[in-house]
């Protein structure tokens, strides 16, 4: 389990994963708690502000009606038929009926100032039938209501603020008065006129043309705990808006109904879901572009810039950060270290190989050439000399004759080891630079301590007491030992040096063998 979740793959994954669950989580709760709402809030605004539309428009009824009724209400053959002057009034203007037909009414009330009843005419909006009596009797006891209504006005005195209401029973209308007086507005009002209009079918459609306004009209119970204002949806396309006004008679309201379209709603519904998609798909984006820059491109940059640095220098590690990281690209790392250090190791093999000799474990040639420079180059810095000895040993030929060849290889190892006893300082160096001839190196040394010291080796390996029958210096392996020197400002190469140790070697071989021999002078 816990190899899984080490898996880069699977740890991107599930970043993926939680990040689009996030993603996902954040969006629906953005819609629902924050733009939805607002959207909503938005579209009761636009809803509230068709309903004052529409009150705006009933006013503006109410004020043609007041108009209408004003006409009336100043016209003499009016003041004359309330002082029984003008007796075809009724005959001429309204019997007929076809004044509320013209004009859209559905009531006439002609009262006296004290508010009793002169003459009531309409239609009865239960049988749409034409109803004219001298008060609310009879046929007319459906426009009791209006005029108990209009009486409790009077009584209160009427102002402009009082004669103009809407009414909602018998049935839901609009509702004027004015004082009947000469048209010359001479003398005192002799009655009132009350003009209703009915906010039926056809008023409704006129509202619609003139105003755009889907208005529906309904007479409630004013009691009713219903709120002043209420909005539904009806789907997605249809926003239902209601307001509750007073109306009369009492106990009665009349409620609002504007039905409308949701266009705008879902226009920007439609928006926001893009601009949300948008965002969070930004947002998305950007946090998986962080995610693969934190975990795979920076260790991957950082893993190449590492193979860069080792080929410039091969002695670095890959970066602790990604060793010890747990995924594919801290196997990588630690397979790469692996990798390198095995190389390291081959490398270093090679080099040990290269320079030294297989039989004894010495030094060889190309490692003595490059060590001689080397101190000459210490010897020029610090002007101190170097002490150069060529060592060969004496009549081996004859050895290898007399005990055979792998004896001769281990009397080799065997004078070769005690050379490198006896030379052992890190700054000495004892190389076999041929089959029975050895170089040593013996820095900061003058010639004198160089001679001593050569033939301190020499009876060394005297006293190893090697058995060598054949030999005509000594009964034992012997040595013999040239011994040259270099010293700064000496007009000397390595050239030069060698030819000094090697006269001086054959100087000791021509001396009769098993001795030292230094250079002359
Ligand atoms: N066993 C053995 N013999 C070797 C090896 N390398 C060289 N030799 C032998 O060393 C001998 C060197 O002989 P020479 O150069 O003639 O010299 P020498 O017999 O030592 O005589 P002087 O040097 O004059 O005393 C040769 O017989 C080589 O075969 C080796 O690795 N093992």
């Amino acid at each position: 389990m816990a190899l899984i979740f080490d898996s880069l793959r699977y740890r991107f994954f599930l970043a993926m994963s939680v990040l689009l669950l996030v993603a996902v989580t954040s969006l629906v709760l953005i819609a629902h708690h924050l733009a939805i709402p607002a959207l909503l809030a938005e579209e009761e605004v636009y809803a509230t502000a068709e309903l004052d539309r529409a009150m705006r428009a009933i006013g503006n009824e109410l004020g043609h009606l007041s108009l209408l009724n004003k006409d009336w209400a100043i016209w003499d053959d009016s003041y004359a038929f309330l002082t029984g002057e003008a007796g075809d009034y009724l005959e001429s203007n309204v019997a007929d009926g076809l004044v509320f037909e013209d004009a859209d009414l559905s009531l006439l009330v002609f009262l006296e100032t004290d508010g009793s009843p002169h003459w009531i005419a309409g239609i009865d909006p239960a049988n749409q039938r034409y109803t004219s009596c001298p008060g609310p009797t009879e046929a007319c006891t459906w426009t009791a209501p209006v005029l108990e209504s209009l009486q409790g006005r009077i009584a209160n005195g009427l102002s402009d603020e009082t004669r103009l209401w809407l009414h909602a029973h018998p049935q839901p209308g609009l509702v004027s008065v004015w004082p009947i007086v000469r048209s010359n507005g001479a003398g005192p009002a002799v009655g009132w006129l009350l003009m209703m209009r009915p906010m039926d079918t056809a008023w409704l459609g006129r509202v619609r043309e003139g105003f755009g306004l889907a208005l529906a009209v309904e007479a409630i119970a004013s009691d009713a705990p219903a709120p002043r204002q209420e909005i539904a949806r009806e789907g997605s396309q249809t926003l239902i808006a209601l307001r509750r006004v007073p109306a009369a008679p009492p106990g009665h309201a009349l409620e609002l109904r504007v039905e409308l379209p949701r266009h705008a709603f879902r226009a920007r519904l439609d928006d926001l879901r893009l601009t949300l998609y948008w965002v969070v798909g930004l947002v998305v984006l950007v946090v998986v572009l962080v995610l693969l820059e934190r975990m795979i491109l920076s260790p991957l940059r950082q893993l190449a810039t590492f193979t860069q640095h080792v080929q410039q220098r091969g002695d670095i590690d890959p970066p602790r950060s990604l060793l010890q990281r747990r995924d594919e690209i801290g196997v990588l790392a630690r397979k790469f270290q692996q990798l390198l250090e095995r190389q390291r190791c081959q490398t270093s093999s090679l080099i040990e190989l290269s320079q030294h000799d297989a039989l004894t474990g010495l030094g060889n040639r190309r490692l003595f050439d490059h060590r001689l420079e080397e101190a000459i180059d210490i010897a020029n810095l610090s002007g101190r000399s170097v002490v150069r000895l060529m060592v060969d040993i004496d009549h081996f030929k004859a050895y290898n004759d007399r005990y055979g060849h792998p004896a001769g290889d281990k009397c080799l190892k065997t004078v070769a080891a005690a050379m490198g006893q006896h030379f052992s300082l890190p700054q000495q160096l004892v190389a076999r630079t041929g089959g029975e001839e050895f170089m040593i190196i013996l820095p900061d040394t003058s010639l004198e301590a160089g001679s001593r010291q050569a033939e301190t080796l020499r009876r060394a390996i005297e006293a190893l007491a090697l058995p060598h029958a054949a030999s005509t210096a000594s009964s034992v392996i012997t040595i013999s030992i040239g011994v040259a020197r270099y010293f700064p400002g000496q007009a000397r190469d390595i050239e030069g040096l060698t030819r000094a140790v090697d006269d001086a070697l054959y100087a000791a071989k021509q001396g009769g063998r098993n001795r030292v021999r230094r250079e002359a002078g």
